[in-house]
């Protein structure tokens, strides 16, 4: 049980409205703490990931998701966790994002989310994103 325990499902949202970008920062205490993240989190047991990306984002920054598409599935060890992170791109919600947790976040540029501080495993969420924006 252990170990079941040290492997996350995840559903993330990467919210973009006018070519910017919604980014929250992680509390201290917290896995990867103070690094810069996409909202989302756990999925539940019997949830599927785009339920979880719809309540996270709700829970965590006020927003409804409206329309979003998979962007991708992506497997990443740290070396306390493992995580299988479900991205998302959100195009359009409902709602103003803010930190509703109490977590510091802002909207940025494409070429800020390259010089941001990010867990590890969000290189390969970022370089996919150049890919599609070409
Ligand atoms: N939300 C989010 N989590 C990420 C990202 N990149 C990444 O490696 N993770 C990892 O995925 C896991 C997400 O869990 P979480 O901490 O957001 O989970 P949660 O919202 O359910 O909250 P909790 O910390 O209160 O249990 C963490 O281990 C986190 O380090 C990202 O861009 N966004
Ligand atoms: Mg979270």
């Amino acid at each position: 049980m252990a170990n079941l325990a040290k492997h996350v499902q995840v559903a993330v949202g990467v919210i973009t409205r006018n070519d910017q970008f919604f980014v929250c920062r992680r509390r201290a205490h917290q896995h990867q703490g103070n690094k810069w993240e996409f909202p989302g989190g756990k999925i539940d047991l019997d949830e599927s990931p785009e339920h979880a990306l719809r309540r996270e984002l709700s829970e965590e920054i006020g927003i409804i998701a409206r329309a979003y598409f998979h962007l991708l599935n992506l497997d990443f060890s740290y070396p306390d966790k493992k995580v299988s992170l479900h991205v998302f791109v959100v195009s359009d919600f409902s709602g103003e994002a803010y930190g509703a947790e109490g977590q510091e976040s802002k909207w940025v540029g494409f070429n800020d989310l390259l010089s941001l501080d990010f867990p590890d495993a969000n290189r390969t969420i970022i370089e996919k994103l150049a890919l599609i924006r070409g």
